[in-house]
């Protein structure tokens, strides 16, 4: 699957207009603050109804609006056209102009993968932020783990508000057997994804660090492997989730780490290692939604290879795993045109206006 256009409007900064986008690499080019990530962004909701800022829909919209959409044509799809909008504070997904029930079915039309600064967060943030990763990595092909993800987070929520207000404990009786068994499916797709991703993503960082033996290691909270232990687990802990207000265990609190031959890796790494191990957690993911799917993502590579030294920069090429399209954004004296093959498109950003630069293109 590929974009073959974009139209967005009062998206941000950019200016409501379609542009074309059929090529299998388009560089946009620009000056900080010029609108490139922003072009990214309609990408990315086109195919997820969300941005990857971890910002809400009502401030995508540009100053002074409060609506917006991104809308994109497809080729190499069963579909045609995705038209994300925001209107009246209400977000709207029509995939061929039929509504859709659930953004979930944009995940098997349009599967982006986005490397942007903000990944770093994965290596050096929260562990939430990188629960989140690997969630969104297993989600993007396996949508049975959404649904018991999704199904684990509201059963939480419940027992969360009864531990909360003290309501009727025996409320807890029914809601823990949910958790529990919710809990444990995530678990041991967790377990096992992590270590399927540890086989991609330790030769990777290996090619292009030179540093072998990086692992992922998780570490679920529950100590336990059938329904029984985990029952046990939760009943044994009550007290304190009771004292406390909170469920304090279960897989909203598990671990994820980065090792090198067992011991821990990225407390100690150097911030360029931390930068790489994030970059190479999103060619890995890449890599493995094209192993478990058969089909290949659409980058979105943000400011990526300014990041790297020269070396670097030539080994993360080689690793660059299989696309159907990708969008690099550059700075105006970064040397992109080494880059470019004959048929890239190239695009210069200013302003939220998207020039195109590529003067000796035919008709499309
Ligand atoms: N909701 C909004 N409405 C209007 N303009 C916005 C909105 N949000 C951001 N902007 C503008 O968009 C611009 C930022 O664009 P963007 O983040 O795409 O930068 P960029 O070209 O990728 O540059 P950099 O390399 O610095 O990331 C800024 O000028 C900012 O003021």
């Amino acid at each position: 699957m590929a974009f073959k256009t974009l139209r967005t409007a009062s998206f941000r900064n950019l200016s409501d207009t379609e542009v074309d986008i059929r090529a299998k690499d388009i560089f946009l080019v620009g000056e900080n603050g010029q609108g490139k990530t922003n072009f990214l962004e309609a990408l990315y909701f086109c195919s997820y109804a969300a941005s990857f800022r971890g910002v809400r829909d009502g401030d995508v919209a540009c100053t002074g609006e409060k609506d917006f959409s991104a809308e994109v044509k497809l080729s190499g799809s069963l579909y045609e056209n995705i038209l994300v909008k925001f209107e009246k504070g209400k977000k709207i997904v029509l995939i061929d102009g039929k509504q859709a029930e659930d953004r979930k079915e944009l995940l098997e039309i349009s599967p982006c993968i986005v490397f942007c600064h903000e990944d770093m967060e994965f290596v050096a943030g929260t562990p939430e932020r990188r629960r989140w990763f690997f969630d969104q990595n297993q989600s993007l092909y396996d949508p049975v783990y959404l649904d018991d993800l999704r199904r684990y987070r509201k059963v939480l929520k419940s027992r969360n508000a009864v531990l909360r207000d003290g309501q009727d404990k025996s409320i807890l009786d029914a809601l823990d057997p949910q958790l529990a068994t919710y809990g444990l499916r995530l678990m041991e797709k967790r377990e096992e994804s992590a270590r399927r991703f540890s086989e991609t993503f330790g030769p990777l960082y290996e090619t292009v660090a030179g540093i072998g033996g990086i692992a992922v290691r998780y570490t679920p909270s529950w100590k336990a492997a059938t329904l029984g232990a985990a029952m046990a687990f939760l009943e044994e802990r009550r007290e304190a989730d009771l004292s406390a207000g909170i469920s304090l265990s279960g897989p909203h609190r598990d671990r994820y780490s980065f090792t090198r031959t067992g011991a821990d890796f990225s407390a100690k790494a150097s911030t360029g290692q931390r930068r790489l191990l994030a970059l190479l957690l999103r060619i890995a993911q890449a890599c493995r939604f094209s192993e478990m799917t058969g089909r290949n993502p659409v980058l979105l590579l943000d400011d990526v290879l300014l990041e790297l030294d020269p070396e670097k920069r030539r080994r993360l090429l080689e690793v660059m795993p299989g696309y159907d399209q990708a969008f690099y954004t550059f700075l105006p004296e970064e040397p992109y045109e080494r880059y470019r093959k004959s048929d890239t498109l190239v695009y210069t950003v200013q302003g939220g206006q998207v020039f195109d630069q590529n003067t000796d293109r035919g008709d499309p």
